[in-house]
């Protein structure tokens, strides 16, 4: 990890709370907090329509180029990125370089809880708990690079965010 500057990035399967927890972690820590969704929504329009219009690869295209640019820039941040984003093994090199790169996790039936009332995730949309349960199976080793790995299955975001503070503290 680059010395420099600190970075935390969280990644996991939709649901499992990189969005809260970053929040929560930005603010503990008192450093400037990033989602790569919320940046391409605030630059690209809505995820949704990026799907509809570019296909799944033409958001991923959008997604590592903002990924890079929140990892290159020179402040201290916690990152939280959008569930497919590890799909590319360049992301994945490039968290793991400039960041602690924490894997947040969840069993099915919990994260379908969560976001089985959402419509902002296009690859969840129609049979939502069949869709989590098929995307979980064809990812269920795509967040094992992570420096760490934390289950948030019972744990209250608050809960997690200080574990991940506990474990940076011990580092
Ligand atoms: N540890 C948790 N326990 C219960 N609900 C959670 C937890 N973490 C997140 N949530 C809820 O789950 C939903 C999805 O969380 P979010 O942070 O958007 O996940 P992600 O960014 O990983 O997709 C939100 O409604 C959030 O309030
Ligand atoms: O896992 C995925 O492929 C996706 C996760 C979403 O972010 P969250 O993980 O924050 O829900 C968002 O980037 C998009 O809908 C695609
Ligand atoms: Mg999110």
């Amino acid at each position: 990890m680059d010395q420099r500057t600190s970075k935390i990035v969280l990644v996991g399967f939709m649901g499992t709370g990189k969005s809260t927890v970053s929040r929560l972690l930005a603010e503990q820590l008192g450093w400037s907090r990033y989602d790569s969704d919320e940046v391409i929504e605030e630059t690209e329009g809505k995820i949704s329509k990026l799907f509809e219009t570019y296909g799944e690869a033409g958001f991923r295209d959008i997604e590592s180029k903002v990924l890079v640019s929140l990892l290159e820039a020179k402040e201290s941040s916690v990152i939280a990125t959008g569930g497919g984003c590890v799909l590319m093994e360049h992301n994945r090199e490039f968290m793991l370089k400039h960041g602690f790169v924490v894997a947040l996790t969840a069993d099915a039936e919990h994260i379908i809880e969560r976001v089985k009332s959402d419509t902002s995730r296009p690859l969840l949309q129609g049979d939502i708990a069949a869709n989590v349960h098929r995307i979980m199976e064809q990812r269920k080793h795509a967040y094992d690079f992570a420096h760490l790995r934390l289950n948030t299955t019972s744990l209250t975001p608050q809960q997690a965010a200080d574990m991940i503070m506990k474990a940076l503290q011990d580092k």
